[in-house]
């Protein structure tokens, strides 16, 4: 559905959580990657989905979103989703961005967005209050931008719908430290409307915009809490996520 402001659909009532995922289970053929995968995503600010190389982050909103193979609860504002296929769970209010941003190089930035809201593309007002480059840019062939303004375009996309919770994977990989920085503002500006769940490797980033963190190792959750706390730890975010803080990616 397009709305005339794009993004942002009243919270869920209450205080309880927008997304709850409940013994989460994932195999690929013999490898069983998500082992009873469990936590909430609060229905306000960032939550950060952290761990090492290859633990299952991806898999996770994959799995979420319809696209793993997975069994377990998956619950969005109470109401059960891990039976239903993609478009549904899209259609009830989960937005999708994925890790290689899949715009459509052929077409331009103003046909990119309006394969989801034909009516508006770039002149939606939330594309013109959050992404004035992508208005000006309009025009041009979405293959001929640079990978920020590619991430922008993908986000932007998927604002125009009525969302309830953003999945959004690695949006700032391989991106230089000022386009870390421009798109930890975005997503800095979308969670003050629309809670986020956020695969992210850029600790400063992670610090600077999520409210929670849940770290996962072997197919668990090993930790939850605030990401503050977390990322000013530098024992336990070796220990949990093998690395210390980043000096380089400025967000
Ligand atoms: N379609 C698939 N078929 C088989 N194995 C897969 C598939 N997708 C992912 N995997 C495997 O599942 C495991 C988890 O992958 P996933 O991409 O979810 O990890 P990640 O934590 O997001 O990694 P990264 O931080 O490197 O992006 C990896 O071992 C990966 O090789």
């Amino acid at each position: 559905m397009t709305t005339a402001t794009g993004q942002g659909s009243a919270p869920p009532p209450g205080d309880g959580p927008v997304l709850a995922v409940e013994d989460l289970h994932v195999r690929y053929g013999g490898s069983h990657v998500l082992q009873g995968v469990s936590f909430e995503v609060p229905a306000t600010g960032v939550t950060a989905l952290l761990g090492r190389n290859g633990v299952g982050k991806t898999t996770t909103l994959k799995a979420i979103i319809g696209l793993a193979p997975r069994t377990g609860r998956i619950s969005l504002r109470g109401k059960d989703i891990q039976g239903d296929a993609t478009p549904r769970i899209i259609r009830a209010g989960i937005g999708y961005v994925p890790e290689d941003r899949e715009v459509f190089g052929g077409l331009t930035v103003d046909e990119n967005l309006r394969l989801v809201d034909p009516d508006q593309g770039v002149n939606a007002p939330i594309v013109g209050r959050l992404f004035p480059d992508l208005v000006s840019r309009g025009k041009q062939r979405a293959g001929t931008l640079s990978g920020g303004q590619q991430q922008m375009v993908s986000l932007a996309r998927v604002l125009l719908r009525e969302t309830s919770v953003l999945l959004i994977d690695e949006p700032t990989k391989g991106l230089a430290p000022k386009l870390v920085t421009e798109v930890a503002d975005v997503l800095a500006e979308i969670a003050q409307r629309t809670p986020i769940l956020l695969v992210e490797q850029n600790l400063p980033l992670v610090r600077r915009i999520a409210d929670t963190v849940v770290v996962l190792d072997a197919g668990q959750v090993v930790h939850r809490g605030g990401a503050a706390e977390l990322v000013a730890d530098q024992e336990l975010t070796r220990e949990l996520l093998g690395v210390s803080m980043r000096r380089d990616g400025a967000a």
